[in-house]
């Protein structure tokens, strides 16, 4: 697949911190790239600079195949954050504003359906709920019918229905074969959503690829995991390697049988065992040795 978007060796200085150290990837046209990283990872000020609004210290951005220029900025859209919404106008008048902005906008029906809006059309933006002003967002992101999207942490402080709801939305904008970059810190938004993915730390990109193939390649293994209150007996006397997470023990098998069966004849209280996949998370963690929500 062609890459729409491809980003090489950006840096971005702010004085003595290296915010961004040198980093390059391509984007597949058609695709959800996500931008995964704990708070302070780079993310942002990635985003920003190839979307123009922070200059970067070094590097540079091409947009299909030559160096962005007048038709990239016509043919992106940017999901700003609430504070760029006229609290004294309606949804459908928020809508109508944007609109004149460009010579060809997509029609108000069109967005309504796709960012579901029809609810709160006539409601002002003072009165929208945090996943109502998100899809409000959306829509003016999406009025000039952009090919490359951009999303930086658009579901960031919403609860999980209006989470889900959102991520629904995305998934039907890329079915209209749109391009998509999200950053984001939930690994469950990225699972779901992204085809391709860089991790960022610290400024660096620490890891590439597609969720599952990064899983793949960094594990062949399940996780066993019990809380910490179900052992009677010291975890660092059981017969396996054990990882102590935030509020159980997990053990790495690559049996699950012959490990629950010597976990039977234990002094262990099963009741809370969980058997799962190892996730993005856990790569984080085995990346950078700290978890990627702290
Ligand atoms: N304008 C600025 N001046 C100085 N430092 C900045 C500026 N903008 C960002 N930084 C710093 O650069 C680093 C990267 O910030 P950035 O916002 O890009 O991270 P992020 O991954 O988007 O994090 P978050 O999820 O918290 O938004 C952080 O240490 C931040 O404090």
């Amino acid at each position: 697949m062609s890459a729409i978007l491809e980003i090489r060796n950006l840096s971005k200085n702010f004085r003595h911190l290296k915010a961004v150290d040198d980093v390059s990837f391509a984007i597949p046209r058609g695709s959800c790239f996500g931008l995964l990283g704990p708070n302070g990872a780079g993310k942002t000020t990635t985003i920003e600079m190839i979307e123009g609004i922070t200059t970067p210290s070094s590097g540079e951005i091409f947009y299909q195949g030559q160096i962005r220029d007048r038709r990239f900025l016509e043919q992106t859209g940017i999901q700003f954050q609430s504070t760029a919404l006229m609290d004294y106008l309606t949804t459908r008048e928020v809508i109508g504003l944007f609109s004149n902005f460009y010579p060809r906008a997509l029609p108000l029906e069109e967005l309504v359906e796709l960012c579901q809006l029809e609810e709160f059309l006539d409601t002002y933006a003072t009165r929208l709920s945090g996943g109502q002003r998100q899809r409000l967002l959306l829509a003016v992101a999406l009025i000039n019918d952009p090919e490359i999207l951009f999303l930086d942490e658009p579901t960031t402080g919403l609860d999980p229905q209006s989470r889900r709801h959102f991520w629904s939305l995305i998934s039907n904008i890329k079915a209209r074969g749109k391009t998509v970059l999200l950053t984001t810190h939930y690994m469950e938004e990225a699972e779901l959503l992204c085809d391709h993915m860089v991790i960022m730390d610290k400024g660096k990109i620490i890891a590439e690829g597609t969720p599952q193939g990064l899983l793949r390649q960094h594990f062949d293994f399940t996780y066993i995991c019990i809380d910490y209150e179900d052992f009677s007996c010291d975890p660092n006397n059981l017969p396996f390697a054990i990882e102590r997470r935030e509020d159980c023990i997990a053990i790495a098998t690559n049996s699950v049988e012959q490990t629950l069966a010597k976990l039977v004849t234990m002094d262990i209280n099963l009741q809370s065992l969980r058997v799962r996949n190892p996730s993005l998370d856990d790569l984080f963690l085995k990346l950078t040795g700290h978890s990627l929500r702290n």
